[in-house]
């Protein structure tokens, strides 16, 4: 009855007060609605706050719900728009400078010097490609007359009720909250906010700049920081990276973390266990000097541009989830129980809002899981007797997109001690398999962890070429809970390929099983 009510209010005044996704508010007699929008609330089936993964929970069974979803940057996410798509297709070309540099090492010399045109590159990923589809799903989604689109910033003013930017609310009998991440900054005047137009930047302005910089700081050793140090410093750019702690990748295993570091060391300048103290900007010639604290005790560097690359904060607290009914952890991630559901009745969550990985391929398992529960939820699963389902946590991988490249899931060595879960262990140098041969390679290495009693995978860790691809197989094998000797030996493995890494690390572990 009441669901009927406000959505008449909401058709009668859509004459009058804005009520569509335009993002404007007020009357058109000029007065301000807020307040009457506020306790006027449009009422929907189901909301989805966030268009990265959250967009993706739009299933067939759902169609025909009156669905409404709530964007306030660019549609489609941080995957598509500034993380991980436009990341990789940038790695890719540096990963071809830095192949021509090794070449001559293979006996191969690429005549004169290898030039990078940086507009044509930031013109194929964004505006050939990123952008067009961004806008495409926006518009594919306001052409659906079952979904309501609206382009603003939302936060929770009550269970299952939001309150928007432009002065509207709506309520729902079911909400997803899907609302990601967003960059720190520094606690460092200057660098307290991204700034681009004065060379200040984080990974959501720093792919899109006019012009390469002569000179860049890149503050942080994690994911964002060692992507971003490969890129530019292969494109040319004289990369300076500040990391607070001993190593980068610390979260990798211990030697891998050690070996990247060493290598990072011998491409850009590196400076570990080091703060930024201050960051001065001279006005005449935009460069900026950090005053640095560390090491090598007190020390400036001058740049053109800063990329804080320090970690990620999820947006539920921004989103005030607290006024829905929503709690989060110590770490500010809403908490979900196995069904991404949250401590509000008839909310879900998902992706960095709701997990410590904040990796898409988690979100994207983390949404069908939602869209399954939802379909249940909601009695349109076509099975009639189909049961609410759990997100599997157990073998989360990730890759590092650097030089080289990094990836692993599961446990490190240390971690195996500290948790003093029985394990043996078996590193693989790829430089003493046949494709390490042709490869040349002298760094990369994969270990696997494995449990000696029963011969099941535990984690895996690997740096070197094509890593992110070469770990699958035991991802696989973990996953599906396939015994070290059973995948080594109960399959053929190509010969001369790189896959051998994986072979003679297996065949390598000291199992009893
Ligand atoms: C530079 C970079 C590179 C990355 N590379 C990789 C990679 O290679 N592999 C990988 O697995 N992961 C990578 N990631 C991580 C990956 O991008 C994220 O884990 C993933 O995009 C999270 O998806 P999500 O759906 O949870 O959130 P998002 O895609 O961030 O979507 C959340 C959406 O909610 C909107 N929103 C937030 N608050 C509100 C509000 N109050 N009102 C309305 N709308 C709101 C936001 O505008 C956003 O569009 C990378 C991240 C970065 C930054
Ligand atoms: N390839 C991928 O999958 C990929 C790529 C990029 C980002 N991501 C996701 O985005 C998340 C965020 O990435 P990130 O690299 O920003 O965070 P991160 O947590 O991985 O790393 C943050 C880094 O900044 C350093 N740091 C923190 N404060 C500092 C300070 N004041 N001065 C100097 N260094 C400081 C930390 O020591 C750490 O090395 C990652 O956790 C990851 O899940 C994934």
């Amino acid at each position: 009855m009441l669901r009927g009510y406000a959505r008449w209010v909401v058709r009668a005044s859509a004459k009058g007060v804005t009520t569509d996704a335009s993002g404007t508010h007020g009357g058109s007699d000029g007065r301000d609605h807020t307040a009457y929008a506020e306790f006027m609330a449009r009422h929907h089936d189901l909301i989805i706050i966030g268009t990265g993964s959250g967009n993706s929970l739009i299933t067939p069974e759902l169609e025909g719900l009156d669905i409404a979803i709530v964007e306030e940057g660019t549609f489609g996410g941080t995957c598509l728009n500034v993380g991980c798509i436009p990341t990789k297709m940038l790695v890719l070309p540096a990963d071809r400078v830095v192949d021509a540099h090794e070449a001559e090492r293979l006996g191969v010399t690429i005549g004169g010097d290898v030039t990078v045109d940086w507009p044509a590159i930031r013109d194929r990923i964004f505006t050939d490609r990123i952008d067009l589809i961004a806008a495409g799903g926006e518009d594919y989604r306001r052409g659906q007359n079952f979904v309501t689109v609206y382009a603003v910033r939302a936060r929770f003013v009550g269970p299952r009720r939001l309150a928007l930017e432009s002065g509207e609310a709506i309520t729902a009998d079911r909400i997803v909250v899907a609302a990601g991440s967003r960059a720190d900054l520094l606690d460092v005047d200057g660098l307290d906010q991204a700034d681009p137009a004065r060379g200040v930047h984080t990974s959501d302005t720093v792919m899109r700049m006019d012009e390469l910089p002569r000179r860049m700081a890149i503050v942080g050793g994690g994911f964002v920081a060692c992507e971003f140090a490969h890129v530019f410093s292969a494109l040319g750019v004289e990369v300076t990276q500040i990391q607070r702690s001993g190593a980068l990748l610390r979260s990798e295993e211990a030697e891998i973390s050690q070996r990247y570091t060493e290598l990072a060391h011998g491409r850009h300048d590196l400076r570990l266990d080091t703060q930024v103290e201050s960051a001065t900007r001279d006005s005449a010639t935009g460069a900026w000097t950090l005053a640095l604290k560390g090491r090598d005790g007190a020390t400036d560097v001058e740049v053109d541009t800063v990329l804080v690359a320090v970690g990620r904060t999820p947006n539920g607290p921004r989103l005030e989830v607290e006024a829905g009914g929503i709690e989060v952890d110590e770490d500010r991630v809403v908490i979900v129980d196995a069904q991404q559901r949250t401590t509000a009745e008839g909310v879900w969550a998902l992706g960095d809002v709701a997990n410590p990985w904040q990796l898409k391929h988690v979100a994207n398992h983390e949404a069908r899981v939602v869209a399954h529960n939802l379909a249940v939820d909601t009695g349109r699963h076509a099975d009639a007797d189909a049961k609410p389902v759990e997100a599997d946590h157990r073998y989360v991988p990730h890759a590092v997109f650097g030089h080289p490249q990094v990836a692993a899931f599961g446990p490190t060595r240390a971690e195996l001690d500290a948790a003093g879960t029985d394990h043996v262990s078996y590193t693989q140098s790829f430089g003493d398999t046949a494709y390490g041969w042709a490869l040349e390679d002298t760094t990369g290495i994969l270990t696997i962890h494995a449990d000696p009693a029963t011969g099941l995978i535990l984690a895996a860790h690997c740096m070197g070429p094509h890593a992110s691809t070469l770990i699958q197989p035991l991802i696989q094998a973990a996953s599906f809970g396939q015994k070290a000797r059973d995948v080594a030996r109960g399959q053929y493995w190509i010969h001369p390929a790189l896959a051998e890494v994986v072979e003679n690390a297996l065949l390598g572990l000291d199992l009893t099983d």
